[in-house]
């Protein structure tokens, strides 16, 4: 495939070679090489999983040349932590996996340059993994939302013993977006899975975030990585259902299941349609004792409900189910129905697809991120946003017109 080719194919190839090309050619040290797009590595690095697949020149121009000189780019001590990290992370060492997420989380450039080589080890790996596994996925990723005490945790923690029991390495990573303002997480507090978090083969985890959907996005997708490559076959990432948090896990993983409680309407307003529509299965929860008649009549307004909504799979049709974390009842159900969609989609091919497709949204997430961070924190007009901002609060300026403005700015001085 030649060059001109490969940028029809691939317009966005263009735009990184270009990002690529200033940058090995600006002053930055080899671990710095990307000052706007700090994580260009990884976006490098994901991008070219998919975007160059016949092609290992090509691919290498890239993404091998990055690699390298992130690599070189490493002290002794910063390379011992990474292969410390990398080989105990593979031969399934819990800690080696709690430090290795706790290092994709940080917010320190170094820090995150470091992650970034380990998480391209994780991958490489991976890819070997999956070749081996005759391009089958490693893992089965869930994602698993519903408003607050709708039982989700209660849910989890049953069905994640039961998964233990069958012979899976479970990994629950929970998404809290309030943890960052909040101070404290809401999920993913181990208290809430007494059971599950003393399991040896269950890891469970809370997933901040940097205060921005994107570090949902980022430190989920990449902690969802580390899990698989350490051994992890099921991974649950819990979010709670109000905000935007579960539309950024439901583009991170292989089906969405939304569980809600046997409630009125009132309780469950907060409950975006949007997120409905993206389910590919729903889980009436405590359908036991007083609540089995409510968890009933909601199950078939929503089988009803769910009737109308867009075909987003040729293969599968969302389904409505309930269970009862309590008693146990309908747990099994839905693995079951879980493992049927899994392996539809995995034979349809629209698993693969789906991962595809998921990995250019989380590439174009992470662009967008870091440019608005580039934006902000631009000399040009650093200075100016809050007046302007004051000034279209104000009702002096017109939204468009500030806008505008700061980008003139931004545009203007390089
Ligand atoms: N009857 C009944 N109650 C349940 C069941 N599952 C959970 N509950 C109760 O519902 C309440 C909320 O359950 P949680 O599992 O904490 O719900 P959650 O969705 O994790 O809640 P947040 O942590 O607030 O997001 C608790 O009092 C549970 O005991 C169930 O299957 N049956």
């Amino acid at each position: 495939m030649n060059t001109l080719s490969l940028l029809l194919r691939f317009p966005h190839y263009r735009f990184l070679r270009k990002i690529s090309f200033k940058s090995f050619h600006s002053n930055f040290t080899p671990g710095s090489l990307f000052p706007y797009i700090p994580s260009f590595n990884s976006v490098c690095l994901y991008c070219t999983k998919w975007m160059l697949p016949a092609s290992d020149l090509k691919r290498g121009m890239c993404y091998q040349a990055t690699v390298d000189q992130q690599t070189q780019g490493l002290c002794d001590k910063e390379q011992r932590l990474v292969d410390k990290l990398y080989s105990g992370l593979i031969k399934g060492h819990r800690a080696c996996l709690a430090e290795a997420i706790t290092l994709i989380e940080s917010t320190q450039s170094r820090k995150k340059e470091i992650a970034q080589v380990l998480i391209q080890k994780v991958l490489s790996y991976h890819r070997e993994q999956e070749k081996l596994n005759k391009g089958k996925p490693l893992a089965f990723r869930v994602g698993l939302s519903g408003p607050p005490g709708a039982g989700k945790s209660t849910f989890i923690e049953c069905f994640g013993k039961m998964l233990t029991e069958r012979g899976h390495k479970v990994s629950v990573l929970a998404v809290d977006p309030s943890s960052s303002t909040s101070g404290g997480s809401l999920l993913g507090d181990k208290t809430r899975m007494t059971e599950l978090s003393r399991d040896m083969n269950a890891y469970i985890r809370p997933s901040p975030t940097r205060g921005t959907l994107g570090g949902v996005t980022r430190t989920t997708n990449e902690a969802i990585l580390l899990c698989e490559g350490g051994g992890y076959d099921i991974i649950l990432v819990e979010t709670v259902g109000v905000g935007q948090s579960e539309f950024a896990v439901a583009d991170m993983v292989d089906m969405f299941v939304l569980l809600l409680p046997p409630a009125g309407g009132d309780e469950l307003q907060g409950i975006k349609r949007g997120i409905i529509e993206m389910a590919d299965l729903v889980a009436i929860t405590k359908a036991d004792g007083d609540l089995v008649v409510p968890a009933r009549r909601i199950q078939a307004e929503y089988v009803s409900a769910m009737k109308l909504l867009r075909k987003r799979s040729k293969v599968w049709r969302p389904k409505v189910m309930r269970m009862s974390a309590k008693t146990g009842e309908g747990i099994s159900d839905m693995w079951d129905k879980m493992t049927e969609f899994h392996d539809l989609m995995l034979t349809s091919g629209e698993l693969i697809t789906k991962r595809r497709k998921q990995q250019k949204v989380w590439m174009w997430n992470l662009i967008q991120e870091n440019m608005l961070d580039h934006f902000r924190s631009h000399l040009a007009v650093r200075d100016k946003i809050p007046l302007l901002e004051e000034k279209v609060l104000s009702g002096v300026l017109a939204p468009g017109l500030a806008a505008d403005l700061l980008l003139k700015a931004f545009k203007d001085r390089p």
